[in-house]
């Protein structure tokens, strides 16, 4: 075998795992969860692995800039961050060509998020092959660790008790419309993994019906910090009502309304922190919020996009520098995303908030060992070297059979919607 750690080959495998029937502003998750697993390997044999999206036009990205990688050296972060926007972004035009037309090259278009996705989805997998040559976790590689476990939070769901067509057995969790139902789950996740705090996921029934249910979940967990997130599926009038119903109740109050305008609108009346996972994805909107005296005062991250985990340092300076809150964000995962986020929590001193995970509604794992142990609804950082956890071969080809049958190529909850209600027209803000 080559002594050469140069990256020689990278395998990209799209997976689909089950996901429950997940109600939220934009309509109801499909039976199945979309993810890629990425795998670069040295000519000396390691492999260096990563989780990130599974879409149709994400896996299109990931292949055409995965020939930029070969030959690097896994050390050579800002040199594929180079070369990967060179082959994903199209060449940047001049002044005069740009003026003259309707198109818009600013950053935080379209494809500057998607070189950022691409960049962390090859970075993360880079850093697991420096910290396997390097015999160090990856939080080493990041600076060290601030803090050695990392705190979650609850993340709860609205939720039918089965998928429309029924294409498996129904979850464990069964149906939450109503106050009791959801304290119900509530009691379940928090007894299974111990959240020290709650977010629930809103915009889908009617304002005034979730504020019941954030209000009986404030009297059955007395004390505990709680968050609403309608996925600006809320006017700025109701955003301010139901804010005043909830009256003493948040901790903070994430992506009411729409836009940053419509955001900037809740902020001036409204005395809860707003946090956002929508308005501010990069670097341009941190600037843009910036400029507008920071209506939003704490940043949703979430490496996936942001570019990488090193992006999201770097970001956590600039929050730090404008005094402002920092959390993670999160979609449908699996394991290896959840332990990246770790590793990257875990290097960030500034993280003000338990962070967002979906962990708890997924089953299945694509990691040796099964799925992570929480205590205490945290997670501890591994320690062993790069992320600490490993393929298991077998469930990665079981999870990509799922991909081969399961007839889903790009996530489409209103579609999924518009199965149990054909009227349903996903208007946004709905309410
Ligand atoms: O999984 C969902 O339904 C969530 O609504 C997700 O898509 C959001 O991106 C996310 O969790 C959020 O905090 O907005
Ligand atoms: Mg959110």
């Amino acid at each position: 075998m080559s002594t050469s750690h140069a990256i020689r080959h990278i395998r990209i495998t799209p997976i689909a795992f089950r996901d429950p029937p997940l109600l939220n502003a934009a309509g109801i998750h499909e039976p199945w969860a979309l993810r890629s697993i990425i795998e670069i390997e040295t000519a000396s044999g390691l492999v260096g692995i990563n989780e990130s999206y599974g879409d149709e036009p994400m896996l299109d990205a990931l292949a055409k800039a995965a020939p930029a990688l070969v030959g690097l050296s896994p050390w050579a972060l800002n040199e594929m961050e180079q070369r990967v926007a060179a082959l994903v972004a199209p060449p940047v035009q001049t002044a005069s060509e740009f003026l003259g037309q309707q198109v818009s090259l600013a950053p935080g278009t379209h494809v500057s998020k998607t070189v950022a996705k691409v960049v962390s989805a090859f970075e993360v997998a880079m850093l697991d092959l420096q910290g396997q040559m390097a015999n160090a976790p990856v939080v080493d590689l990041l600076g060290g660790a601030a803090r050695c476990s990392v705190p979650f939070s609850a993340y709860l769901f609205y939720k039918y008790a089965e998928h429309a067509g029924q294409p498996y057995a129904p979850d464990a969790w069964g149906e939450a419309l109503t106050p009791q139902q959801l304290v119900a789950q509530a009691q379940r996740m928090m007894g299974q993994y111990g959240f020290q705090s709650i977010k629930l996921k809103a915009g889908a029934l009617p304002p005034d019906e979730e504020a019941a249910g954030i209000l009986a979940l404030a009297k059955a967990f007395p004390g505990l910090p709680l968050r609403i997130d309608p996925n600006a599926n809320w006017t700025v009038e109701t955003s301010l009502r139901i804010v005043e119903k909830l009256r003493g109740v948040l901790e903070y109050y994430e992506d009411p309304a729409p836009g940053l305008d419509g955001m900037a609108a809740v902020a001036r009346a409204c005395e809860v922190p707003l946090a956002t996972n929508m308005v501010v994805t990069d670097f341009a909107e941190f600037r843009r919020n910036a400029e507008m005296g920071c209506p939003v005062k704490i940043v949703l991250s979430d490496h996936h996009y942001w570019g990488g985990l090193r992006a999201t340092q770097r970001l956590s300076t600039l929050c730090r520098t404008f005094d402002l809150g920092l959390s993670m964000h999160s979609n449908s995962h699996l394991g290896i995303s959840l332990v990246a986020m770790t590793h990257l929590c875990a290097s960030v001193p500034l993280l003000t908030y338990a962070c967002d995970t979906h962990y708890p509604w997924q089953d299945e794992e694509v990691i040796e060992g099964g799925r992570l142990q929480f205590e205490a609804g945290s997670l501890r950082v591994p320690t062993t070297p790069g992320l600490g956890v490993r393929l298991d071969r077998h469930a990665l080809a079981r999870l990509h059979d799922n991909y081969l049958h399961c007839g889903i190529r790009n996530r489409d909850d209103l579609g999924q919607m518009r199965k149990y209600d054909p009227s349903f027209d996903g208007r946004q803000p709905r309410f």
